[in-house]
């Protein structure tokens, strides 16, 4: 039988079938498939497995997972455990959200484009959701203009939305129809509140932002998955604040700043890391005012942060 894994808490995983079948599972023994990276967790949320019913427990639906099927996609996250051991986040994703604000707390554009490299790496198609768009004078709001336009041009779909007034929402699950959607974000740009207003009924905690650091509380703890009412599924990450960027050479990373796709092979070195080379197409387009120059920024601040001597 096949079935998605729907959660994870260590050894077990909520996993459901096609028919809509809810089973507790483990997995048979240890297996090794998907074995391209060193990962701490075999299996991850977004999954496809197979399972066999296991009848021992009259009281219980309890199965084992026999196999784990070809992964589409999987983002992954440096492990806690160790340097060089991954944590995969999800799998199977047609999608990414990342949820922003511009304050309380703030979103900086370095995270944004850190998670967009990752993304772009594993080739899963990002959405920019700004929320607490309520939160704003009209004067501020001509910020996000800027950033609409930023990200718009490069190719990323943005909304602006509140989970409060509820602006922005029906357009949100427009988006979100039909398709398995990981949704991230800093702890208290409102990921909880949005899935509230997403699937009413589920309730899922909301904490207050904590006066003290302005940053919420971590009340998530595992990522899940849940179906959503209207068709699609969505992925919750547990307080997941970044996603390292791994296996992404320094050579290779100005290919998923998507905007600087078109010059790179215009650039006189075809090894050039875009900084100071001469002959830069890239920063030749920079300089025009062609690619946005806070891009360029953290493209350095990326590429200085890749280890030289992992490569
Ligand atoms: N004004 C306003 N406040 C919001 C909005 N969305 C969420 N909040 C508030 O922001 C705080 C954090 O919201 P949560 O939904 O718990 O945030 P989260 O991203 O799930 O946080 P973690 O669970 O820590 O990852 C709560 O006090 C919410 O009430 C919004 O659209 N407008
Ligand atoms: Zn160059």
């Amino acid at each position: 039988m096949q079935a998605t894994v729907y959660k994870s808490t260590g050894s077990w995983y909520t996993v459901k079938t096609a028919d809509g079948e809810t089973f507790q599972a483990r997995m048979k023994g240890i297996f090794k498939k998907n074995d391209d990276i060193t990962s701490t967790n075999p299996i991850a949320v977004g999954d496809h497995v197979t399972i066999e019913a296991d009848d021992s427990d009259a009281n219980a639906k309890n199965a084992m997972i026999t196999d784990i099927l070809p992964r589409t996609n999987y983002i992954v996250r440096s492990s806690p455990h160790g340097k060089n051991k991954k944590h995969i986040v999800a799998a199977n994703l047609d999608q990414a959200v990342l949820v922003c604000t511009v304050k309380e707390p703030r979103t900086s554009q370095g995270f944004i484009d850190r998670f967009l490299v990752t993304a772009a790496a594993y080739h899963i198609p990002v959405i920019l959701v700004f929320n607490k768009m309520d939160i704003y004078k009209e004067k501020e709001l001509e910020k996000f203009e800027a950033i609409e336009e930023l990200y718009t041009n490069i190719g990323y779909q943005v909304l602006l939305v509140s989970a409060k007034t509820k602006e922005g929402i029906p357009e949100l699950e427009a988006l979100l129809k039909d398709k398995t959607t990981l949704m991230s974000g800093h702890s208290g740009v409102g990921k909880s509140s949005l899935i509230n207003d997403l699937m009413p009924g589920l309730d899922i905690k909301t904490k207050e932002v904590s006066g003290w650091s302005g940053k919420g509380l971590h009340t998530t703890t595992f990522a899940e998955m849940h179906d959503l009412p209207f068709g699609g599924s969505l992925i919750d990450t547990p307080g997941v604040r970044e996603f390292g960027i791994v296996d992404i050479p320094k050579t290779e990373l100005s290919h998923y700043f998507l905007e600087m796709q078109p010059f790179i092979s215009q650039c006189q070195f075809n090894n050039c890391l875009h900084l100071n080379e001469p002959g830069c197409a890239v920063k030749a387009a920079v300089e025009e005012g062609i690619i946005d120059v806070d891009r360029y920024v953290s493209y350095a601040t990326i590429l200085d942060s890749i280890q030289e001597e992992t490569y």
